[in-house]
């Protein structure tokens, strides 16, 4: 009965990792969403659901975690990430908050399902953490 209020925004920057993410793994993790945020169906998840805009006041009681690309990508540059499978977390939340809110057979639902899918193929490519050290061939 009551619209709940918007969860503080992410990163906490107050309660950063103490390892974050390697650089080698950062950028990849970077580059894969760079490339997600140019597919045909990512514009509604580029930003935070807008919940003025689209008149949904009662979203966060619903949706208690909510999450988009912009986030993500600035979770990834402010080191808030400790694994590439913490990345990938955040995307399936925001992959579970649309078919939660909308669901997973709407029109939305299949756009998110589509653009995980071009993501979790970028993640396969995710460089391991402690990369081989260069051989020296002389
Ligand atoms: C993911 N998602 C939603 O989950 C959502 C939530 C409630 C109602 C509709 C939708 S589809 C949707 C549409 C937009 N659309 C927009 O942001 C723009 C601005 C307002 C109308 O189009 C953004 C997010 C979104």
């Amino acid at each position: 009965t009551v619209p709940a209020p918007r969860p503080p925004p992410e990163p906490d920057m107050n309660n950063l990792p103490e390892h974050p993410m390697p650089i080698h793994q950062k950028k990849h993790g970077i580059n894969s969403i760079k490339a997600v945020k140019r597919l045909k169906d990512a514009g509604p998840f580029l930003h935070p659901v807008d919940i003025v805009k689209l008149n949904i006041p009662f979203y966060y009681n619903y949706i208690k975690r909510p999450m988009d690309l912009s986030t993500i990508e600035k979770k990834l540059n402010a080191d808030a990430y400790e694994t590439p499978e913490q990345v990938l977390s955040d995307f399936k939340v925001m992959v579970n908050n649309c078919h939660l809110f909308n669901g997973k057979d709407s029109a939305i639902s299949h756009m998110v399902n589509n653009i995980e899918a071009s993501f979790e193929k970028h993640m396969l490519n995710m460089p391991p953490k402690d990369l081989p050290t260069p051989a020296t061939t002389h």
